[in-house]
């Protein structure tokens, strides 16, 4: 069974609620739902899919999330991974 990965940042729990949505709309009931703030050492080769949820504010993103997505560039250019703001 294909493992998926649901990764939010969340400031004040919108986009953890948006992505919880998402994930059951797609039947995705027991994939992982991971805070990136709690556990940014996530391991990406542990899925086969990911979809990163992240909030804006003034115009960007948690500067954590830019970090996690610039240090696993190449982990996320070969899986199949999606993105929501
Ligand atoms: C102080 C503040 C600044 C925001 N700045 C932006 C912005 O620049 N662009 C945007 O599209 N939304 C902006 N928003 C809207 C938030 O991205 C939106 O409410 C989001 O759902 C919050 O998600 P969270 O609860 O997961 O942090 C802002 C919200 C707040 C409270």
């Amino acid at each position: 069974m294909e493992k998926v990965l649901y990764l939010y940042s969340s400031r004040e729990g919108q986009t953890k609620k948006i992505i919880g949505r998402i994930a059951e709309q797609l039947g995705h009931n027991d994939a992982a739902s991971i805070n990136l703030h709690e556990n940014p050492d996530v391991n990406l080769s542990d899925y086969d899919k990911v979809l990163i949820g992240a909030s804006i504010r003034y115009g960007h993103l948690n500067k954590k999330l830019y970090q996690f997505i610039e240090a696993n560039q190449q982990q996320l250019s070969e899986m199949k991974a999606a993105f929501s703001a």
